[in-house]
C-alpha cells in the first residue's frame, strides 16, 4: 500500500508571473499553464502560493473573526440561522448538516453572491447575513471576496492555455465565469468526538468550478483521497456510495504558510469530459483545538450552460497520455444555478442530504 510519504505532497504553484503581463515572464507564465494543467489532471488539488498576492496578515485576521463569530452565545448565532433566509445564505448549527448520512461536526456561515431582487422564498435568491456584533466582520470579508474573484479569474485564464484553448474559446469560457455565483462558507470545526458516527466533514466533491481554501495552521485535518488502484485503505469508509469502490489513500493536505488550497469542482470534470478530476476530500479534525477553516468557491455564472469544452475534441484526436484519459462523462450538459439548486436548496431536508452530497 503507497503511504503518504511515497506519495509525496500536493504539487505548490507560485502565482506571481500571472499578476503582471511583462513580456520577460511569458516563459514562466506558460511554465505555470502548463504545472496547473498536470495537477488537474493527476490530483485535482494542489496549493497555490499567493505570496505575491496576498498579505498573510489578511486571512489570519478572517480566522481570528471567524473564532470569534463561533465563540458567541448560540442563539446569538442562530440569530442568523440560514432558516431565516434561504436555506443556504447564513448558521447552521454544530452537526446540523449532513453528508453521506451522517452528521458533520463543524458550523458554518454561509455567503452567497448578492443578487439584485432577493426573495428568500426563492433557493438561494436570499440576503446574507452578517454578524453585526463584530463590526469589522462584514469589511474584511467582503475584501477576501474580492481577492478571491479576482483570484478566480487569473486561474481560469492559466487554465484555459494549460487546455491548449485559443484566445476566442476563452473569451467564451470567460463570459460563463465572469459574473462568478461565488460562495464563501466560513467553518468551524471543535475536535471530533471518539464516538461521533461521522466525520468532521464527510467525503464529498466540490460541485462548482474552483475552491480556494484558507485554513489556520491546524495540521492533520483535511484529507483528500487520491485513486491509486490496488490500494487498499481501510480508512476508505465514508467514502459517498457512487465511489464506495474506489481503491486509493487518503493523504494529508496541510496548510502551507502563503499558500491556499486549491481544487478542481464538477464543472471542470463537465468542461473537460473527465480529464480534470474533481477529487474526492473530508475533515478528520482529532486535535484539541477549534479549527476554522474558509473556503471560497469561485463558481460559474448562475446562468452558464455547462458542456464539454471545444478543446476537448482535439485532445481527443491528438492521441497520447491525455487522450486516453478523456472520458465522456455521459453527462447532460448543465446550467449551473440548476445544479447549485439541485444541491443546496434542499439542505436540510427531511431527506437528511446536506450541501455536500
Ligand atoms: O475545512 C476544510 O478544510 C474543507 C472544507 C470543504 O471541503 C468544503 O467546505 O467544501
Ligand atoms: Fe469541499
Amino acid at each position: 500500500m503507497s503511504t503518504p510519504g511515497t506519495l509525496g505532497r500536493l504539487p505548490i504553484i507560485d502565482i506571481a508571473p500571472l499578476l503582471n503581463s511583462d513580456p520577460c515572464d511569458a516563459d514562466k507564465r506558460a511554465a505555470i499553464a502548463s504545472a496547473l494543467h498536470s495537477a488537474c489532471v493527476e490530483y485535482g488539488f494542489f496549493y497555490l502560493n499567493l505570496q505575491a498576492y496576498v498579505d498573510p496578515s489578511e486571512p489570519e485576521e478572517l480566522a481570528r473573526l471567524a473564532k470569534q463569530f463561533f465563540a458567541l452565545p448560540e442563539e446569538e448565532k442562530d440569530k442568523l440561522s440560514l432558516k431565516n433566509q434561504d436555506s443556504a445564505r447564513g448558521y447552521a448549527r454544530l452537526n446540523e448538516n449532513v453528508t453521506n448520512g451522517k452528521a458533520d461536526n463543524h458550523e458554518g456561515l454561509d455567503f452567497y453572491k448578492p443578487v439584485e431582487h432577493p426573495d428568500k422564498t426563492k433557493p438561494v435568491w436570499g440576503e446574507n447575513q452578517w454578524p453585526s456584533s463584530i463590526p469589522e466582520f462584514k469589511d474584511r470579508y467582503e475584501k477576501w471576496v474580492d481577492k478571491m474573484k479576482t483570484l478566480g479569474s487569473i486561474l481560469m485564464e492559466a487554465m484555459s492555455i494549460g487546455l491548449g484553448m485559443t484566445s476566442e474559446e476563452w473569451h467564451d469560457l470567460r463570459s460563463q465565469v465572469d459574473d462568478s455565483f461565488w460562495v464563501m462558507r466560513v467553518i468551524g470545526y471543535p475536535s471530533l468526538p471518539n464516538d461521533h458516527d461521522g466525520f468532521s466533514c464527510g467525503a464529498h466533491k466540490d460541485y462548482g468550478c474552483l475552491t480556494f481554501l484558507y485554513a489556520d495552521p491546524t495540521p492533520s485535518a483535511l484529507q483528500v483521497f487520491l485513486q491509486r488502484p490496488g490500494a487498499v485503505d481501510q480508512s476508505k469508509s465514508g467514502l459517498p456510495s457512487e465511489q464506495g469502490q474506489e481503491e486509493g489513500v487518503w493523504i494529508n493536505a496541510d496548510p502551507i504558510p502563503g499558500c491556499v488550497v486549491c481544487n478542481i469542482g464538477e464543472m471542470w470534470e463537465i468542461w473537460t469530459d473527465g480529464l480534470y478530476r474533481s477529487t474526492l476530500h473530508r475533515v478528520v479534525h482529532r486535535g484539541s483545538n477549534y479549527r476554522v477553516s474558509i473556503p471560497f468557491f469561485f463558481e460559474p455564472n448562475f446562468d452558464a450552460i455547462i458542456k464539454p469544452l471545444p478543446v476537448m475534441a482535439r485532445i481527443r484526436s491528438k492521441g497520447g497520455s491525455d487522450a486516453v484519459k478523456v472520458k465522456s462523462t455521459g453527462r447532460e450538459p448543465v446550467i449551473y444555478g440548476d445544479f447549485l439548486v439541485s444541491k443546496v436548496g434542499n439542505n436540510f431536508a427531511t431527506d437528511r442530504k446536506g450541501k455536500y452530497d
